[in-house]
């Protein structure tokens, strides 16, 4: 058993008043004449009859007497409760507590940053102990480090059949409150729940919307970082009408509790983001954390060792959160029908690292039509369909409540139906092509023009040809930031883009063949 931790900081003893001296004056003399008489009556009573009563006597009233030595009750706040599946919310809002009210006393203390990027909030150091008053009642906080601190990684963590997950070293603190037992009702009925409250409100004040990964922890533990992604539903550019209607579904979603508790279905809600690459899945993910202020949880499923861990991951979570697998299609071998078509028209490509290849996608390694290509870097991960079927909509998926989990692919032919069925992937969003709307967007907030003598142009040649929103963008961006006329030259590279994807197309439509590359110096040229 740990050593009991007891209050450095006791309060003076109030003055003994002359009627209690006398009681215990008449206490002793009493107690002196029963020891007086048993010890003359022990020599004459059997041993056995001795132990026995011995035994019931101590066993009766052990409790009493360490009560009476110590009157100090211990309530344990650990980390992870729920034998270690959950991170405990009780142990965030009292620790959330403790570093506003109490962490000005204490003497070690532990920085993390804080919303404000320049600051930190301090949290109670391992072994610190502080005081707290609530209604004249004076408790004490420890904080108790992880056993598993200087022992490395400790590997239990529930789910039994070896899948064990695992504890990272000085994760698992515990703070033990220390108060006197008279005050037991007070601070289990009042001051604890005033804890939680308090706690609460500071988490919400203080709360960084965070983006978590699991990509290279081989326990698959999530890591984070703090989400500074700018992108918003004001930057996001695509048909109006679509994006209104993303909205409202995502409030319907956000304010759907009641709604969702009174059909009987778990608080959450699949979205499936597909669409040639560069046309803002990505992107819409941002925009939907920002505007739902949600966190984002970024599995990378090639890094999941197995269903058990993938399980063990998504319990972890908390709510208001985005659970993200992109490009599902390649992560692993998933797939049904791998059947692969060709794009209809000559998409445009720009410059950027690596090769340039007319297939842009980010598809598996290619495959002959029909036969099944492998799955990317898959060899060690052992998560299956029937896992990643639970993971969504199974019993488990329900704990927490309030997830968005969102599936990207550039092909979703390729995807098992079952994968992506309503219930599972409620629904689904093309991303597509660079419309007029969609453009006008991108140079509202690219150039700061709503209107130019090429908009009519570029309406035009934009139902002919597809280009993407990364490519139009692209264009769009002045590539100095001198340029005074930035907008007419921009929107002149744009329009002499569009009409050579659009020569291209026609003359893969008559079977010539043609490929077009904007090089660095803004110029569009066509290589033949
Ligand atoms: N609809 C859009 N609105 C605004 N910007 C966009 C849009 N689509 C793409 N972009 C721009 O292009 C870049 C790439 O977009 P994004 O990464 O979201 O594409 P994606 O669809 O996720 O591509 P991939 O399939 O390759 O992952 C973004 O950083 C953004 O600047
Ligand atoms: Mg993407």
């Amino acid at each position: 058993m740990p050593p009991h931790p007891r209050p450095r900081a006791m309060k003076s003893p109030a003055p003994v008043s002359p009627g209690l001296l006398e009681q215990i004056g008449g206490l002793w003399s009493s107690l002196a004449g029963v020891m007086l008489v048993w010890s003359m009556l022990r020599p004459y009573l059997p041993r056995q009859l001795l132990d026995h009563f011995a035994g019931r006597f101590l066993r009766r009233h052990a409790r009493w007497l360490v009560a009476l030595a110590d009157p100090y009750l211990t309530v344990t706040v650990a980390e992870y409760d729920g034998e270690r599946l959950k991170r405990g919310d009780v142990y965030e809002h009292a620790k959330a507590y403790l570093s506003h009210r109490c962490a000005r006393r204490a003497r070690a203390l532990r920085a993390e940053p804080a919303r404000n990027a320049d600051r930190f909030v301090l949290t109670l150091g391992d072994n610190e102990e502080v005081t707290d008053e609530f209604r004249g009642a004076t408790v004490w906080w420890h904080s108790v480090p992880s056993p598993s601190r200087h022992h490395g990684p400790i590997t239990w963590y529930g789910g039994g059949g070896g899948g064990g997950g695992v504890v990272l070293d000085g994760a698992g603190r515990t703070y033990r409150l220390v108060f006197h037992q008279r005050h037991r009702d007070l601070v289990v009925e009042s001051y604890l729940p005033h804890v939680c409250r308090e706690g609460r409100a500071i988490m919400a004040a203080n709360r960084r919307r965070k983006l978590f990964t699991n990509s290279g922890d081989r326990y698959g533990n999530w890591r984070h970082v703090v989400f500074e992604h700018p992108s918003t539903f004001d930057t996001l550019a695509m048909d109006p009408a679509k994006k209104r209607e993303i909205m409202d579904d995502l409030d319907a979603f956000r304010n759907g509790k009641d709604y969702y508790a009174r059909i009987g279905k778990a608080w959450k809600r699949g979205y499936l983001l597909y669409g040639p690459p560069g046309t803002g899945k990505s992107t819409m993910i941002a925009a939907m954390a920002n505007y739902l202020d949600y966190n984002i949880y970024d599995i990378e499923l090639t890094s999941v060792a197995t269903n058990t861990d993938l399980r063990r991951m998504f319990i972890e979570t908390k709510g208001k959160s985005i659970i993200v697998i992109e490009d599902i299609d390649c992560s692993l071998d998933l797939t049904g029908n791998r059947s692969k078509k060709k794009p209809k028209k000559a998409p445009v490509l720009v410059p950027g690292p690596g090769p340039a290849d007319d297939d842009v996608t980010k598809a598996p390694p290619p495959a002959s039509e029909g036969e099944q290509s492998s799955p990317r870097d898959a060899t060690a991960s052992k998560v299956t369909l029937s896992g990643l079927l639970n993971f969504i909509d199974g019993l488990w998926s329900a704990c927490g409540g309030e997830r968005i989990i969102v599936f990207t692919t550039n092909h979703v032919e390729r995807l098992d139906p079952a994968l992506i069925r309503r219930g599972r992937m409620d629904k689904h969003i093309e991303m597509s092509y660079c419309c007029f709307e969609a453009f006008k967007l991108l140079a509202r907030n690219y150039l700061a023009v709503d209107a130019h003598p090429l908009f009519d142009d570029v309406r035009a040649l934009l139902q002919e040809v597809d280009m993407t929103p990364a490519d139009v963008a692209e264009l769009l961006t002045p590539k100095c930031a001198a340029a005074a006329a930035a907008e007419d030259s921009c929107l002149a590279n744009l329009v002499k883009a569009l009409q050579v994807a659009k020569k291209a197309t026609t003359a893969e439509a008559c079977g010539a063949s043609c490929s077009i590359v904007i090089h660095d110096d803004e110029e569009v040229v066509e290589d033949e």
